[in-house]
This record gives C-alpha cells, sequence and structure tokens, in this order.
C-alpha cells in the first residue's frame, strides 16, 4: 500500500517507521509486523531483533506475557485486560474496542519509566480483526511532576493542619477532628475521651523570663505530651498556652491516667534560662468523658469547665469533669 505525495510514493512500512509515536503492528497470529524507529529507541531493542516474531513481550517484561496488542487480537474483554493491567486501563473514547492505560517499567532507564500506551484492531473489509496497532509515549516528566505537586498539596495541606510554634496540630485542626471522632463514638457506639491542659501561671513566666523563654516553655510541655501520647491520641494547641489531647477508643480512667502522667512529666522539666536561672513550670488539666448526644463545643466546655476547677483547686492537678 502506498500514500501518494507531490514527489512520489511512501511505503505503508515507511510512514510507521517515520511516525515520531513509538508504534508497534502485529498480525493476527501475534507476530510483529512493524516496530517503528521511535519504539526501536524507546525500548532498545532494534526491529531487526523483533519483527517476525511473537516476543514483542522481551521489550517490557522479564516473562512472557501479552502487550495490550496481544489482548486486542484476542478479542480480550475487560476482565482479561484487567489481569494483566490491574485497574490502569480505560477504554477508548476515540475507537470502539480499543484500549489505554498507563503503567511503570521498571527496567526502562536508569530508573524506570512510566509510558502511556494504547492499542486498537486493525480490520480488513469484511470487519475481522486482521492485526493490531500499539503506539506508546513516555509520559514520566509528566507523572513526575503530577507526584511533586500531590506531595506539595500534601505539604501544604499538613502545614495548614500544623502550629508552627509547638509543632502539635493547630485548633482548625483540632474543630475537623472532634466533629469526625464524636461522629464515630456516636455510630459505634465507643468511647471518646478529651483533656484540656493550661500552662498555670504563665503570665508570670512571661513577665519574669520574656516572651521568647515563654515559648520555650510552651514548647517544653508540647514535647511532654507528643512523648506520652499513643499512636491513636491527637494533641493540639488549643489557644496561646492552652493544649488539648483527644483520646478516641479510651474512657475517663484512662484519659486521667494519661494526664496523670502529662502533669507529673511536666512538673520535672527544667529549662535553663539566661544567667544561669532554670525556669520550671506546671500545668492544670480538665478531663471529660464524650456523653451520647453531645456536641462538640458542649464536650469541650465541660473539660474546660473541669480545669477551671483544677485551676481553683490550686492548679497543678488534674480534675474530671
Ligand atoms: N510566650 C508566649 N506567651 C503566650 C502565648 N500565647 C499566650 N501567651 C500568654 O499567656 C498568658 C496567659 O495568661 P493568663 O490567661 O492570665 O493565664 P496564666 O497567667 O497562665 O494564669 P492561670 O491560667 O490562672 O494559671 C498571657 O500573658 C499571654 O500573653 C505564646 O504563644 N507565647
Amino acid at each position: 500500500m502506498y500514500l501518494t505525495t507531490n514527489g512520489g510514493k511512501i511505503a505503508l512500512a515507511q510512514l510507521i517507521d517515520g511516525n515520531p509515536v513509538a508504534t508497534i503492528v502485529i498480525d493476527a497470529a501475534h507476530r510483529v509486523t512493524h516496530w517503528n524507529r521511535a519504539c526501536a529507541v524507546m525500548t532498545g531493542v532494534p526491529a531487526e531483533e523483533i519483527v517476525g516474531t511473537r516476543e514483542q513481550w522481551r521489550a517490557f517484561y522479564p516473562d512472557p506475557r501479552p502487550i495490550m496488542a496481544d489482548l486486542i487480537i484476542d478479542g480480550a474483554m475487560d476482565a482479561v485486560v484487567d489481569e494483566f493491567y490491574h485497574g490502569k486501563f480505560r477504554r477508548s473514547d476515540l475507537i470502539e474496542g480499543a484500549y489505554e492505560a498507563e503503567d511503570f517499567f521498571p527496567a526502562f532507564g536508569d530508573v524506570g519509566r512510566w509510558l502511556f500506551f494504547t492499542a486498537a484492531a486493525i480490520r480488513n473489509d469484511a470487519g475481522e480483526i486482521v492485526g493490531a496497532i500499539e503506539t506508546l509515549q513516555d509520559i514520566t516528566e509528566r507523572r513526575r511532576a503530577e507526584e511533586a505537586l500531590r506531595a506539595s498539596e500534601e505539604r501544604y495541606r499538613e502545614l495548614s493542619r500544623t502550629d508552627a510554634l509547638t509543632g502539635l496540630r493547630n485548633s482548625r485542626s483540632l474543630w475537623e477532628s472532634l466533629v469526625q471522632e464524636i461522629d464515630r463514638a456516636e455510630r459505634y457506639g465507643r468511647p471518646l475521651s478529651l483533656l484540656v491542659l493550661d500552662c498555670d501561671d504563665f503570665k508570670v513566666i512571661n513577665d519574669r523570663f520574656g516572651h521568647l523563654e515563654g515559648d520555650r516553655v510552651l514548647q517544653a510541655l508540647a514535647k511532654v505530651v507528643a512523648d506520652c501520647l499513643r499512636s491513636s491520641d491527637t494533641a493540639y494547641r488549643y489557644g496561646g498556652e492552652e493544649f488539648i489531647v483527644l483520646m478516641p477508643e479510651n474512657g475517663s480512667a484512662a484519659a486521667m491516667a494519661l494526664a496523670e502522667r502529662l502533669r507529673s512529666g511536666f512538673a520535672a522539666v527544667r529549662l535553663p534560662a539566661a544567667g544561669g536561672e532554670t525556669i520550671s513550670a506546671t500545668v492544670s488539666i480538665g478531663v471529660a468523658e464524650w456523653q451520647r448526644g453531645e456536641d462538640e463545643q458542649t464536650f469541650i466546655r465541660r473539660a474546660d469547665e473541669a480545669l477551671y476547677a483544677a485551676k481553683r483547686q490550686g492548679k497543678n492537678c488534674v480534675v474530671q469533669a
């Protein structure tokens, strides 16, 4: 078959070979009939080694298996295509019966390459499948850019939930989690507890040592809290010198035990300050276990009331709501 141009005729083989998109053609017996130059460069396998064979898999996989063009010849249905491309394929919007997919090929290049490939049937005048054509495009840069974007979005999301001074979650994150955890506790009838911690006489510490040293005290309290938590518990900086710990799956007994560990742990901290002085501080803690039907504001308010009771009782102590 020839394509006629001003200057003369172009053979089909030349047309395929000149196509800058890597292209493979196989016949109805799965034999490779065309393996164009772009495909040879992309795969590193020259046409002479592969044309006339049924070893097209060799360029892509360590063991024999059909490439997408083979599945087209076999009239494979979605379930069979899925077996080989594990949810990474879709039907082409352009041509009925054609498929496209994106997959990672670890053996390509130094660290592997992502390829977008698409395959369609070649039919004769009677509509019978006489071969299949597959094209391959290297989309590694696009995939890497997408991954970098996803990672940077995740970093920003994480930053928007994090308190800059202490590294704990911030109050915006608290409200999101609290709604979710109350919903979960309600739905599954599970316990949920909350601790509110407030550094005692913090104004005095600031006045005496300065705001920067005050910040270091808050960081020390955050560290004591973070070190004492189990992975299911989360700590938040709720306000200036106020922190909250959320304990899903825990009733007030476990919450009281943790609160006591935090209280005594923080009371034992000694921070060196300028002029050879040491700063020590204490914390008062209110503990509340969620009650069925209670919304997030009421839940926090009850824990807050327990905290103020602890302050009234002389500070450096734990009170249960
Ligand atoms: N260094 C520092 N101080 C803060 C920060 N946020 C709030 N504060 C200070 O924390 C102090 C809180 O003072 P108060 O609410 O009077 O409480 P307190 O002195 O701890 O007294 P009690 O809670 O009754 O023990 C204020 O002086 C605030 O300026 C912060 O991020 N860094």
